[in-house]
């Protein structure tokens, strides 16, 4: 019971202690401190009777703890017990107390009220009371009836605007109306309740009043066991009452009390406290619109900072490009200066050695003349070659015009709009393909209805410089069908480059001259160079290295013919024609599938004793280029039985052209290594595209539509080659009276001596009136 009690003051202090404690600490009147100055320990019974008992002893020795304050020292203070678990072990308890008396075998009925025993029905109070302060409205209520009064501070003068004259007044004092008329009505409760626990606590001290004498009587009798717990009783009525005593201090001291503050002091103080909040609010707000402007200052800001910074990227960037243009300009301009630097270089070099070389032709005529003049007399007549250039021959200019040049021609067929021309010299051609229009530039283009006549006459000039030395090299390129062969052979009816170059080069010579002319022809056919003037059927030849210091190439097992008249030149030619290889093809029934080589060499004996000169002319009608998906869905679609072998033709054919593409690409980037050993094509035109040759390339393009790809191709592969300089050109000397053996390396094809039989695929044997052919034997190995 002593616990019991002792608890029952804990929970009070704690309560009240928690809800005024700052005050109760200040105040020096506190109940609780009175309570913890009280020796409880000393009315503690000697003997304790449970666990339980140990507990709650325990729970009140530590509020008695706390309760030193804050001069009590710290060391060695327990924990603060919650309220929830004081009220746990008080129930607990009170369980415990309950058995306790029902074992004893008087247990209280408690359907009656007069039996409920005042420790519950206080502790049933205490506990409403403690539901009550916990409540809302308890927790409203208690902390302004727990302060004093001198805690409410009456409103100053500077305080909010008085009621008149705010324009929310009657709001406020509706407020403050309700309020007022509520805390009167809890006041009330309050005072209800705490008359009703004072009525209780009262009948509880009473009753112990009552056991309090009888213990007094029992203690005075004996020691039995009666007595002693009579005794026992009696020390815990004690403890009760002080208990008691201490619980209406409590109750006193922290109950509602008398209310000091009017209702009308409440109001003030509440529309004060209204005011400030209304004033705090409306700082807030204005903080908020200020905070707001700001927001949408630094927001623009921001958008002129990244505006800005737009700005100069954009501004940084066009510079840039500007610059980046510049560069390029100049760099444009640079490299055009640079080649005209070197055009200027080369033009001045070309005159000079051409200055050089008339400089020594003139000294060769006056000596010769000089010769003649000692030998035969006055009356002797020059050599015709000497009495100055062929007609037609530009001489000089010749030179000037460039060693590299590169002609078009069209073919006729259905005209298309996505390739167009520019005829003539310097005329252009423009394709559209892929939605990609481009133009190139070149020499001269004949436009599809030109004539063989308009073609040759181009070329007449640069034919004719054979005669005076110089090493020309003719060839034809083009997708196949295009009319390479057309243009290089033509039919007898209308002949093309090849027949007008002999004819036109016989006339030159005129009958009788000392030029003299030798012949050699070759086709390239799958990797394999074979000869076509051969007496036997073509041979396989091989192509290789001279001796070192020789030079050239050689060509073991090539004839070589020397051709008294142009009849014979024909007869050997078209000899030489029948023996190429040709096959039908998706674009041409007679398709050359080899590369035809015809070398023609013109030696001039010098009429002194100095040596002549040994102009070169080869004429090269190259095969076909064709795509392999485009020749091999060709030859599907045909169903020829020979299909592998046109394919394996046409990657052939590709494969050589591409090696030529490659020899051209390193000569006009002038690289150190020209890789001319790529292919047999390639290796047996070194000396016709080496320094100081005339090349004259004629392109044969399609207008088709379906050929467009090809045309574009062809059209790159001749601007390529319209980049590269080979120098200016230079003429060859040939010695006095030499063999082909003696003359330079960039003499063609020399062969082994072979007997001329009149027999089909062997050259024609000498005939009375056409003059004759003979085969050379150099002896050794010759050079090409
Ligand atoms: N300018 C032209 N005028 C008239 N006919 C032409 C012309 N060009 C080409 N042809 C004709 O086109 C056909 C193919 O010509 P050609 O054989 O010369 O082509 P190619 O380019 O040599 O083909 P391939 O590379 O397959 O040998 C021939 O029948 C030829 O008569």
């Amino acid at each position: 019971m002593y616990a019991f009690y002792s608890l029952l003051i804990y929970i009070f202090y704690s309560l009240f202690r928690r809800d005024g404690g700052a005050k109760a600490t200040a105040d020096p009147r506190d109940p609780s401190q009175s309570a913890s100055c009280k020796p409880e320990g000393s009315h503690r019974p000697d003997q304790p009777p449970a666990e339980l008992w140990t507990e709650l002893t325990g729970l009140v020795g530590r509020s008695e703890s706390e309760d030193d304050g804050p001069g009590g020292g710290a060391e060695g203070r327990p924990t603060e017990v919650s309220l929830e678990e004081a009220l746990v072990r008080l129930a607990e308890f009170l369980s415990v107390q309950l058995g306790a008396e029902e074992s004893c075998g008087y247990p209280p009925d408690l359907s009656k009220p007069g039996d409920v025993p005042p420790l519950l029905t206080v502790t049933g109070q205490l506990l409403a009371l403690l539901a009550w302060m916990r409540s809302p409205r308890g927790r409203q209520a208690l902390p302004q009836g727990t302060q004093p009064a001198s805690g409410v501070q009456p409103p100053t003068p500077a305080g909010p605007t008085p009621p008149e004259e705010s324009p929310s007044f009657s709001l406020r004092g509706e407020a403050q109306g309700q309020q007022a008329s509520q805390l009167e009505e809890d006041q009330r409760a309050w005072q209800r309740l705490e008359q009703l626990i004072l009525g209780q606590l009262e009948e509880l001290k009473q009753q112990l009043d009552l056991q309090d004498g009888l213990g007094q009587l029992h203690l005075g009798v004996g020691a039995t066991d009666s007595e002693k717990r009579v005794q026992h009783l009696t020390l815990e009525n004690e403890a009760l009452k002080q208990s008691l005593i201490l619980t209406q201090d409590l109750l006193r001291h922290w109950g509602p009390g008398p209310h000091t503050r009017a209702p009308q002091e409440e109001a003030e103080a509440l529309v004060e406290l209204q005011g400030q909040l209304q004033e705090a609010q409306d700082a807030t707000e204005a903080l908020r619109v200020q905070l707001g402007v700001q927001e949408v200052q630094l927001q623009g800001l921001q958008g002129a900072l990244q505006q800005l910074q737009q700005e100069t990227e954009q501004s940084c960037r066009r510079e840039l490009q500007q610059v980046h243009g510049q560069l390029a300009g100049l760099r444009a301009r640079m490299a055009s200066l640079r080649q005209g630097c070197g055009d200027l270089r080369g033009l001045v070099s070309t005159f000079t050695q051409s200055c050089q070389g008339s400089l020594s032709e003139a000294r060769g005529q006056v000596s010769w003349a000089l010769g003649a003049l000692s030998d035969s007399g006055a009356g002797t007549q020059l050599p015709e070659e000497q009495l100055g250039p062929p007609t037609g021959c530009p001489g000089r200019l010749l030179e000037l015009k460039g060693n590299i040049r590169v002609l078009c021609r069209l073919r006729p067929g259905t005209p298309s709009s996505l390739v167009s021309s520019e005829p003539g010299p310097g005329g252009t051609v423009t394709t559209c393909y892929r939605g990609h229009q481009r133009r190139f530039r070149l020499d001269w283009v004949f436009p599809p209805d030109a004539s063989q006549e308009e073609v040759f006459r181009e070329l007449e000039p640069t034919v004719l410089s054979c005669l005076r030395g110089y090493s020309v090299c003719i060839f034809t390129y083009g997708q196949t069908g295009t009319g390479k062969t057309y243009s290089m052979e033509g039919p007898p009816e209308d002949p093309g480059i090849a027949p007008r170059a002999l004819q036109s080069l016989f006339r030159e010579m005129r009958p009788g001259g000392r030029h003299c002319v030798t012949l050699s022809m070759v086709e390239i056919y799958n990797e394999a160079v074979r000869d076509l003037l051969a007496p036997g059927p073509p041979q396989r030849l091989v192509v290789r290295q001279g001796p070192a210091g020789q030079g050239g190439l050689q060509v073991a097992g090539l004839t070589y013919w020397d051709v008294p008249n142009l009849e014979t030149l024909n007869q050997m030619l078209s000899l030489g024609r029948s023996n190429r290889a040709t096959a039908a093809t998706a674009m041409n029934q007679h398709s050359s599938r080899s590369h035809a080589l015809v070398t023609l060499t013109l030696r001039a004996a010098s009429p002194t004793r100095g040596s002549g000169t040994a102009g070169t002319l080869h004429l090269v009608d190259l095969a076909g280029s064709e795509r392999a998906w485009k020749a091999g869905a060709a030859c599907r679609a045909r169903g020829d039985p020979e299909d592998a072998q046109r394919l394996r033709e046409a990657r052939t054919i590709n494969r050589s052209l591409l090696a030529l593409g490659g020899v051209m690409a390193a000569l006009r980037a002038r690289r150190p290594h020209v890789p001319f050993r790529d292919s047999q094509l390639t290796r047996l035109l070194q000396p016709a595209l080496g320094s100081g040759a005339t090349v004259v390339l004629l392109l044969q393009i399609s207008t088709r539509p379906e050929d467009l790809g090809e045309t574009v191709c062809s059209l790159k592969f001749a601007e390529r080659v319209g980049q590269v300089e080979l120098g200016p050109a230079r003429r060859r000397r040939a010695p006095r009276s030499g063999t082909p053996s003696s003359l330079s390396t960039d003499t063609p094809f020399t062969g082994t001596p072979c007997t001329p039989t009149p027999s089909p695929g062997s050259p024609p044997s000498p005939s009375p009136d056409s003059g004759s052919s003979s085969a050379r034997a150099p002896p050794g190995n010759l050079l090409f």
